[in-house]
């Protein structure tokens, strides 16, 4: 893309497509956003992460989209919500103010092999590629869930053993290059405090834990963020989500991300699922990508502003 005017957001991208208009959208913001390399993923392509900065040393907050390679409605919002921060600092006082105290590091694509076999697969349901692409010993079958890789009652119910099986777990924890470059940034950075993973479909917004059906210490005042961030969101077009733990809501699932975020002392951890409940599901249309995004901004600006404050 030569300059972000001409980018169609819109559309579904690949990601050479996306990797080029991060580019441009740096150069057109070059003292708000930079794109770092937080390493490479098993087939050696680089994880570029946008950090939009305004100054030193900073508490952080952590937005990751498309871990899941199908969850391609994910990802377009996610570039969506990029452009939106950049194009809206100095102007909308909320993200002015955020970015005054807070940088935000936005992971638009956290599973590009993945993401590119969806692509570029050529029989059909390799479009509902889940998985990372790295090879199992032993077995014929490809990839590990990353969402089931972290180190959070990992290998625990609610995952698979089995490297055949969409959820499986992978042979130890962080055994995924793309798991550890997350792990090893957040780790070393050492000051964020909110962790946030964007998957479609199901009009959800959770919180941990996914591995234990017990409330966490903060239930209470990570639901109530949970509740407002949602009623925010449905303002715009009447759509509605639910509140919940990860457990009590969809399914128990062990080795999830947030539920490493927030046993790591990254209170403000949640977990989206976009758009639809299963009409289309991971074939969400085109048309829905920026009505879909835009009222995810209001979900996660209202996220924002609570972690600003407290
Ligand atoms: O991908 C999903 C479909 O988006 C649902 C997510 C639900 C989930 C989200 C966060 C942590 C653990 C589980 C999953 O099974 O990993
Ligand atoms: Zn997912």
């Amino acid at each position: 893309e030569r300059n972000t005017k001409s980018f169609n957001f819109a559309a579904y991208h690949t990601l050479d497509t996306i990797y080029d208009w991060m580019n441009t959208l740096v150069a057109a913001h070059p003292n708000l956003v930079s794109k770092v390399n937080i390493g490479n993923s098993y087939e050696n392509r680089p994880m570029y992460v946008l950090k939009f900065s305004t100054g030193a040393n900073r508490p952080a907050i952590w937005v990751d989209a498309g871990i899941h390679s199908r969850e391609w409605v994910s990802v377009a919002s996610a570039v969506w919500m990029a452009n939106k921060i950049a194009t809206d600092y100095g102007v909308d006082p909320s993200v002015t103010s955020f970015l005054g105290k807070m940088d935000i590091y936005f992971s638009l694509v956290t599973n590009p092999d993945g993401y590119v076999y969806t692509h570029t697969s050529v029989s059909p349901w390799d479009r509902m590629w889940r998985k990372t692409r790295s090879r199992n010993a032993g077995s014929t079958c490809v990839g590990v869930d990353p969402n089931r890789n972290w180190d959070a009652g990992f290998g625990g119910p609610g995952a698979s053993k089995y490297p055949c099986s969409d959820s499986y777990h992978g042979p130890y924890a962080h055994s995924e290059i793309e798991v550890q470059n997350v792990v090893n940034l957040i780790k070393n950075h050492g000051k964020f405090k909110s962790f946030i993973s964007i998957h479609a479909y199901s009009q959800l917004l959770m919180y941990p834990y996914g591995y234990t059906c017990s409330s966490i210490p903060h239930q209470a005042e990570l639901d109530s963020v949970g509740k407002a961030a949602v009623k925010a969101l449905s303002s715009l077009y009447g759509t509605s989500y639910q509140v919940g733990s990860i457990c009590n809501i969809i399914y128990q699932a062990s080795g999830g991300s947030i539920d490493w975020s927030y046993n790591l002392g990254i209170k403000y951890s949640f977990a989206f699922e976009l758009r639809d409940t299963g009409r289309y599901g991971f074939l969400l249309p085109s048309t829905q990508i920026i009505p879909t995004a835009s009222e995810t901004w209001l979900a996660l600006k209202h996220i924002m502003e609570y972690v600003r404050d407290h």
